[in-house]
């Protein structure tokens, strides 16, 4: 057990997909897994872990933002021994070609968080996703017809910006998308040697201020949770 996971030992798999919200780890749990098996209930961040076409899987809530989902990520991959992190996430549209319902795949992750200003001072550290889950996701992602774009995305500490047209700096370096925590995920993943990807699914724009609903971020986005269990665990 760690401080924020209630796991025994061995209880969690070495692959397990991360949605920000709690209730996405639940829906993805009681849709995609046979026989899941509640393993965290600490702080209601619910983490589950069933099986995917007969291979061993998890699941974990990790909050909203790089803080809340460092510390899970960094608790399973030390205590865990987990090996393949695959973040499931909804992001923000910065194009105009990248639209709600799309599947963004972060190959890298910019940030303006301080995590890794505390590590490297003036020196920039590029946080990058492992390449063979991201070749194996855009494979199966094309080959079932969705829209899917592949690029740098931007994990933000901050949700609500005083300056809403400050996107615009990063977009116009074509940057795809905004969500909160792949940065996060993809610095652990180099300095422990394990392997990530994040998934995303645009649930809003920024460009075009569409949105979706709260239920249907939560239900609605199987496409890429599909898309990550076969890049992770093989179709
Ligand atoms: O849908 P999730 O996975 O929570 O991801 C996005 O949604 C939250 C903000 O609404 C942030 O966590 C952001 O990264
Ligand atoms: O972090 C996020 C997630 C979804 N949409 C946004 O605009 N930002």
């Amino acid at each position: 057990m760690s401080i924020h996971l209630n796991a025994e030992p061995g209880q969690i798999a070495e692959t397990v997909l991360l949605p920000g919200d709690p209730l996405r780890a639940k829906h993805i749990a009681e849709t995609f897994l046979t026989d899941p098996v509640l393993h965290n209930t600490v702080r209601g961040m619910h983490g589950y872990t069933g099986t995917y076409k007969g291979k061993r899987v998890s699941v974990q809530g990790t909050g909203m933002g790089i803080a809340s989902s460092m510390i899970y990520v960094s608790e399973l991959i030390t205590q865990y021994g987990c090996k393949n992190l695959i973040r499931v996430g909804t992001a923000g549209s910065y194009q105009a070609d990248v639209h709600v319902r799309d599947i963004v795949l972060a190959q890298a992750a910019c940030t303006d968080s301080n995590i890794n200003n505390i590590r490297f001072g003036a020196k920039n550290f590029a946080p990058i996703a492992d390449f063979d889950l991201l070749m194996r996701a855009y494979q199966i992602a094309r080959e079932r017809g969705h829209t899917t774009h592949v690029g740098n995305i931007m994990s933000s500490d901050t949700f609500y910006h005083d300056d809403f047209d400050q996107y615009k700096i990063w977009a116009d370096f074509g940057v795809l998308a905004v969500e909160m925590e792949a940065a996060g995920l993809y610095t652990l993943a180099a300095k422990h040697g394990v392997k990530a990807l994040t998934v995303l699914t645009i649930s809003d724009h920024l460009v075009t201020r569409e949105e979706t609903t709260a239920e249907e971020r939560q239900l609605t986005f199987n496409a890429m949770i599909e898309i990550a269990l076969d890049a992770a665990l093989g179709e």
